[in-house]
């Protein structure tokens, strides 16, 4: 669906991403770590077209089933940003226009890409708030941004993110901002849209524990390079790079005074998320007790 070929990108003529081929295929979820200042945000909005005025594609290919991002018109990649294409930010307050009433964002958004009447766009708008387990939806509906906890704004850019089913959907540490109980429902809530509609997931982190918990495909940047590159198990048990193990290392250890969490995350929505902590008994096993563990990170 992505297929990303030797990609470079430069800040006012400066390099920041160098090289980068990577793919994302339908129902993937792909999640890039890396240290702060490798490269991860701007490889993401070098795919969805928004450098900024100093940024630039040096050379390379992006290429999105059969368009190549980078010859498209202004008009042509605004009808798949948003569409196709969509994307999470980092800070959901200044995702949203604080003058507008949150309905109309969606609508404004949605007329962007269909032929749609303000009424439908409230009809759909609900039943996707409803289906993502959103209490009282109408009143969500009728507020202002600031109105709402950020929690709340975050969980509704994932909604109106969602709200043209698109068939890509990025995020960039779209829970950072956010406190520990928010950020698993963040996750759960991406989770969901992903089971639910098959959207395929580019997702940049520092947090190993949703690394451990959601991906697929694991991508590591170090110094605007794409380091490595395999599945989940591939990167987290058997790293080649030496980055990949530093950063793994770093990771907070896993030693007999740490505790294993029983993370009751599939019953989110009704009760909230329960942290269930108990000793760890020695010779346990690893894989269990490393996702469990850091998982538990979160809370
Ligand atoms: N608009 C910009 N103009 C000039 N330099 C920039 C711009 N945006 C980012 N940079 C620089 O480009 C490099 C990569 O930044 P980027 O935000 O992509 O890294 P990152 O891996 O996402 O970092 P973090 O994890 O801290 O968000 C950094 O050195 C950053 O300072």
């Amino acid at each position: 669906m992505l297929q990303i070929n030797d990609l470079s990108v430069n800040y006012s003529g400066k390099p920041v991403v160098k090289q980068i081929s990577m793919q994302v295929k339908e129902k993937q979820i792909v999640v890039i770590v890396g240290e702060s200042g490798s490269g991860k945000s701007t490889l993401l909005r070098s795919i969805i077209g928004l450098l900024g005025e100093n940024g630039t594609i040096a050379s390379g290919e992006i290429m999105f089933n059969q368009w190549n991002l980078r010859n498209l018109s202004y008009e042509a990649f605004r009808k798949i940003r948003g569409y196709d294409i969509a994307m999470v930010f980092q800070n959901p307050e200044s995702f949203f226009d604080p003058t507008m009433r949150i309905e109309k964002q969606f609508y404004e958004f949605m007329k962007m890409h269909q032929d749609i009447t303000k009424a439908e766009a409230r009809k759909q708008v609900l039943a996707l708030l409803t289906e993502l387990q959103f209490g009282d939806p109408a009143r969500v509906l009728g507020s202002y941004p600031f109105e709402l906890s950020g929690g709340m704004c975050q969980r509704l850019a994932i909604a109106f993110a969602m709200a043209n089913r698109p068939k890509l959907m990025m995020a960039d540490e779209p829970t950072s901002a956010l406190d520990v109980t928010v950020q698993a429902e963040i996750i759960h809530l991406m989770l969901q849209m992903h089971r639910q509609y098959g959207t395929s997931l580019l997702f940049v982190t520092h947090n190993m524990a949703i690394v451990e918990k959601i991906a697929d495909i694991v991508g590591v940047m170090y110094c605007g390079r794409l380091v490595e590159w395999g599945t989940k198990d591939e990167v987290l048990y058997h790293a080649r790079h030496p980055y990949t193990q530093i950063l793994l290392k770093a990771v907070p250890k896993l030693g007999k005074e740490m505790v294993e969490a029983s993370v009751l995350c599939e019953n989110h929505g009704k009760a909230g998320f329960k942290f269930e902590m108990t000793p760890v008994a020695e010779g346990r096993n690893e894989r269990k007790y490393f996702s469990q563990t850091h998982w538990a990170l979160l809370g």
